[in-house]
């Protein structure tokens, strides 16, 4: 499980300070995707950074598996998947030579991997793959793998940030399938994306972040009725205007 408790970053900047993300609170569980959706500059990438333990929050805490990410990042990585769109992979190495090498920095017991390694390219279908080096993959060949090492060692949390972009519908309803196999492997899973019509489809639960704050989470009947919005795109629209509508009163 994935718990997120106040989760605060400020940048300084040259003019001042940013509020990136501001008090942000959620929990997902066991087997539950949950839409983390934002315009840009949102604060989507910084909640992800704090999270993965790259970046030191100012106030507040994730806790991943009941891990405290900025107490042991170590450890809080292993128990955590992560996706993005921009995932490369080792030109040189073969695929299962790379699928291996990240089982091994994760830690995972050598036997176990070859193991595991095996299940995800059948999930996955990548076993004709396993000995081709990796910078000869195809866009649609390299996602699989990346999705597959995201896996290798096992996490009870994922993070996909934006993993449909720049894929054509294969490569879409290849990450479709994806999260059905984590939501039926009882993974929590976050999943950010500006595709709203695919979150509708792909999420449980939504959190509709602005400004770095959440101004409407539950699952898609809760926010309809939260907001009299049949579609997340319309909720969005919504609210992006009545933040402009609240900034020139302000100036008013
Ligand atoms: N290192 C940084 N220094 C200063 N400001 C930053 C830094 N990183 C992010 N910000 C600011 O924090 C805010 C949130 O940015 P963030 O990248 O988290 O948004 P996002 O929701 O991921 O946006 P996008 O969808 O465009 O990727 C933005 O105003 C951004 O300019």
């Amino acid at each position: 499980m994935l718990q997120i408790d106040s989760l605060t970053k400020r940048f300084s900047i040259e003019s001042g300070t940013v509020l990136a993300v501001d008090g942000l609170s959620l929990k997902v569980s066991p087997g539950e995707v949950f839409g983390l959706l934002g315009p840009n500059g949102a604060g989507k990438t910084t909640t992800l950074r704090m999270v993965l333990g790259l970046l030191e929050p100012d106030e507040g805490f994730a806790e991943v598996a009941g891990i405290r990410t900025s107490s042991d990042p170590f450890l809080a990585k292993s128990k955590l998947g992560f996706v993005s769109a921009s995932d490369g992979v080792y030109p040189w190495l073969t695929v299962r030579e790379m699928l291996l090498y990240f089982a091994d920095l994760y830690g995972v017991d050598p036997s176990l991997a070859a193991t595991r390694l095996q299940e995800l390219a059948e999930v996955m279908q990548i076993q004709p793959l396993l000995d081709r080096r990796s910078g000869g993959l195809s866009t649609g060949q390299r996602q699989r793998v990346t999705l597959v090492r995201g896996l290798i060692h096992d996490p009870p949390v994922m993070l996909l940030d934006e993993p449909t972009r720049g894929l054509d519908v294969v490569g879409v309803q290849t990450i479709f399938e994806y999260i059905e196999h984590l939501r039926s492997a009882g993974k929590a899973v976050v999943v950010c994306t500006h595709r709203l019509d695919e979150a509708e489809r792909l999420c449980d639960q939504f959190g509709l972040l602005h400004q770095g704050k959440i101004r409407y989470r539950g699952s898609l009947s809760d926010l309809r009725s939260q907001t009299g919005r049949e579609h997340l795109v319309d909720m969005f629209v919504d609210l992006m205007q009545q933040e402009t509508t609240a900034g020139t009163e302000d100036l008013a």
